[in-house]
């Protein structure tokens, strides 16, 4: 692990560098840490540069001077990681608030992106009391009172039946995360709208959605795939954690999409 300076604040950060191989950086999902990603690191270790960071409030992140984030500010974040660890262009996979960063990049700063996969995200989530109410829970109870919620929309009841073991991995992150970091990352997603800004990403594109996640829908997901120009969506049996309740699956889905050509959507809709 590594500490990088980032603006305001110092980020934790693993990089595993793989000589000849294309960066791949993976962005977390709000009140989670790097180790969110723990079920995809050996697999994506093997293919690819793998870089992974806490988001800032985060994990052991520090939380930094904005009681409010903006996707900017997380975004220039992921910028920031990246150039400390040497890498110009990377592969961008990010769920759920990660994939909200992941398209603010793509959009924005299209050099310094080869492919993005968005998972379990949208590029707008209202309406925006319920941020608010969150906000004022997170800051004067603690997250602690948010987690059973939060790990009832994120997997099925069948997964939390099967995988107690795999949910309170999940839940220690969630336990872990600054009432202010997370309360920060919850403004920034509820001043987002990026429902325009998403129709200029030109990288290929993966979409990641949960058959059963309440949350960031199909229906967002099929938004997401119909706007951006070279997209393809997925739909995995499984609610929010999409990476977590069906790793392999999940796994797979990544690793073709980045290491083989995305057909253009009209050769995709004949496939499917
Ligand atoms: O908290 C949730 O249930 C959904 C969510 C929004 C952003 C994120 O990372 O998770």
């Amino acid at each position: 692990m590594k500490q990088v300076t980032s603006q305001d604040v110092q980020l934790r950060v693993e990089h595993t560098p793989r000589p000849g191989a294309p960066a791949l950086l993976l962005l977390n999902a709000l009140g989670t840490s790097l180790e969110m990603w723990d079920d995809q690191f050996e697999a994506l270790s093997e293919r690819f540069e793998l870089i992974r960071f806490d988001s800032r409030g985060h994990g052991k992140s520090t939380i930094g001077t904005h009681p409010e984030a903006t996707l900017d500010l997380l975004a220039t974040d992921a910028l920031n990681v990246l150039e400390a660890c040497g890498v110009a262009r990377a592969h961008l996979c990010g769920l759920s608030l990660g994939g909200m960063i992941a398209m603010h990049i793509a959009a924005k700063w299209p050099d310094r992106v080869l492919k993005a996969a968005l998972c379990n995200t949208t590029p707008h989530m209202p309406p925006r009391e319920t941020w608010d109410t969150r906000i004022q829970t997170a800051l004067t109870q603690g997250p602690a009172v948010l987690v059973e919620g939060t790990l009832g929309r994120w997997f099925t009841p069948q997964f939390h039946q099967a995988h107690p073991d795999k949910v309170a991995r999940i839940r220690a992150l969630l336990l872990e995360t600054s009432p202010q970091g997370y309360a920060a990352c919850c403004a920034a997603i509820r001043d987002m709208d990026q429902r325009e800004s998403i129709k200029n990403i030109t990288a290929k594109t993966l979409i990641i959605g949960g058959m059963h996640d309440a949350g960031t829908t199909p229906a967002h997901a099929e938004f997401m795939a119909n706007s951006i120009p070279e997209a393809k969506l997925v739909l995995l049996d499984a609610a929010h954690l999409s990476n977590v309740e069906r790793a392999d699956e999940f796994n797979a889905t990544l690793i073709e999409f980045l290491q083989g050509e995305l057909a253009p959507p009209a050769a995709q809709a004949e496939k499917d």
